[in-house]
């Protein structure tokens, strides 16, 4: 059976979880992701470890967002690991943008626009006052003119997105919750089922996965009912 669109954030304390975790669901999901907690506790051996033999897809999620010349040294310095993808934030704008695309060439490059932790009110505080997703929808088209080929955004704004930017594009989305599971710390989520019926191509679902006391189960239960979905 093909693994499902799903990427696990393998958000784990110490490495043998996140490998445990990794080898549970990698039967049933196209990719992993590595994030900040793991990468800045063991640094790069970290993608070996959860990739396994399974050959599944590494997904580093760094959120790089510093001025152009540290980012292209950053994204080359993850270049040699070639994860399938590396996330920088758009809000770095589009010449980090680009400096992170050219910097690693074999990488798909997926810019974060807003963090699918926060409110209409937060955005208002941090001065993007409006509708989120038309902050959203600004960021992404400047992200791909920069040159980024693949998006995250929330499952709210994941229609709007995909008619701002066309087919060609990758839209990653996290806030990821299956009815009846808790929000925890996002804000603008969705159902799997909805985020994928409304355009994502990959989704970042983590603690429902991770969190359960057999994250094989629960992903292959996820991975089913996005099947029975489309
Ligand atoms: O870039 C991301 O993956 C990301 C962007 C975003 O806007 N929101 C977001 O939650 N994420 C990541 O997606 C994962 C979501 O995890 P759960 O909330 O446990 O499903 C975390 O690893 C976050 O770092």
């Amino acid at each position: 059976m093909t693994p499902a669109p799903i990427a696990v954030a393998l958000d784990a304390p110490d490495l043998e979880t996140a490998a445990r975790w990794a080898a549970l669901v990698t039967p049933h999901v196209s990719t992993v992701k590595v994030g900040l907690e793991l990468y800045l506790r063991y640094g790069p051996d970290v993608i070996a470890s959860v990739k396994g033999a399974s050959g599944v897809q590494v997904f580093l999620d760094l959120k790089l967002h510093d001025i152009p010349n540290t980012v292209a040294g950053a994204a080359s310095a993850v270049a040699r690991l070639r994860p399938a993808i590396l996330t920088v934030h758009a809000a770095g704008g589009p010449a980090m943008i680009r400096a992170a695309v050219e910097a690693a060439p074999h990488t798909e490059i997926a810019a974060v626009t807003i963090l699918t932790s926060l409110t209409e009110v937060d955005l208002d505080r941090i001065g993007l006052a409006g509708p989120a997703d038309a902050a959203v929808r600004r960021l992404a088209a400047l992200s791909v003119e920069a040159g980024a080929t693949a998006l995250v955004c929330s499952p709210h704004e994941v229609s709007a997105v995909r008619a701002e930017v066309g087919d060609r594009i990758r839209l990653i989305t996290p806030g990821v919750r299956p009815t009846g599971a808790a929000t925890q710390d996002q804000a603008r989520v969705a159902t799997p089922e909805r985020a994928l019926a409304d355009g994502a191509d990959l989704l970042v679902i983590g603690r429902p996965i991770t969190g359960s006391p057999d994250p094989g189960a629960a992903a292959a239960a996820i991975a089913a009912s996005l099947r029975r979905s489309v």
